[in-house]
């Protein structure tokens, strides 16, 4: 996509896994890319790696669980730039595994925090910038555990994920009259550190679900980024309130 010079993305969770990687496909498209993380010096380790390649890249440490650093961070890189074209909703996670019976309040509420208020946080934020971008747009990134609930002890993943689903329709519907479009990737499983634990405590499992993959491999964090290039691009014009499916054909039922 080469119709992106001069315009700004803000990445959320962009230090590591799929979010760098997408920073890196944006600013070759010819974005100026904002990345955002909480590890401060992988932020800037990779905001040289990024230079190095020709980009224009910054980086602001934030947490997107809270509120008031969201809203601060979001309106200092909105004014610096004057707009925001693109904000991508990376950041989020697992936070860990519990079954309902001994799930704690707080387990629940870190759990929505960091994939549901995070998104509705940093999109509420970013409107009034991306009201003064061009095809603006947002990203927002559920999973095939918001279809089918998760797997064991992820069931409020799986249930924030649902919730940034309806978010992005919402979100869509509110923002369509100022020609700002919302849509989200919906990743199968995709090889990043997000699977660290299981990886290193359970290897024959993580190297069984990819017997569940019609494709049969996992995939790689450049291929939700070249989606993402492609929904903010102007190709995608008419694309809003779709959550694209990025899973080689998961849990088909082979
Ligand atoms: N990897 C998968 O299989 C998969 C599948 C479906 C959906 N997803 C979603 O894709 C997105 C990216 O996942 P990933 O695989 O790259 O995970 P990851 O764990 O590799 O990376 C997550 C990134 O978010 C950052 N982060 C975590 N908490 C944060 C906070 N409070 N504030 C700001 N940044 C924070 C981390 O530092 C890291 O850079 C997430 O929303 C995840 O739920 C991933």
């Amino acid at each position: 996509m080469s119709n992106s010079k001069g315009k700004v993305a803000v990445i959320t969770g962009a230090t590591g896994g799929i979010g760098f990687e997408v920073a890196k496909r944006l600013g070759k498209d010819g974005y100026t890319v904002v990345l955002n993380g909480i590890e401060d010096e992988a932020g800037e380790n990779r905001v040289k790696e990024l230079t190095a390649l020709g980009i224009t890249a910054e980086y602001y440490g934030f947490d997107v669980t809270k509120e008031e650093e969201v809203t601060s961070n979001i309106n200092k890189i909105g004014n610096k730039y004057g707009k925001i074209d693109l904000l991508v909703n990376n950041a989020g996670g697992l936070g860990g595994r519990s079954r309902f019976e001994e799930m704690t309040t707080e387990f629940y509420r870190f759990v929505m925090a960091l994939n549901l208020d995070s998104t509705f946080f940093a999109s509420r934020a970013a409107i009034p910038f991306l009201k003064k971008g061009t095809n603006a747009s947002i990203i927002n990134y559920t999973s095939i555990a918001g279809w089918n609930a998760g797997g064991p002890g992820a069931g409020i993943y799986g249930t924030s994920k649902a919730g940034v689903h309806a978010l992005t329709r919402a979100l869509a519907k509110d923002l369509a009259e100022y020609g700002i479009r919302v849509n989200a990737v919906s990743p199968g499983t995709i090889d990043t550190p997000f699977h660290k634990e299981i990886k290193s405590t359970k290897p024959e499992v993580f190297a069984s679900w990819k017997n569940n993959i019609l494709l049969g491999r996992l995939g790689q964090p450049e291929e939700v980024a070249s989606v993402i290039s492609f929904l903010a691009s102007d190709d995608a014009a008419f694309l809003t309130a779709e959550t694209i499916q990025i899973g080689g054909g998961q849990g088909l039922g082979i």
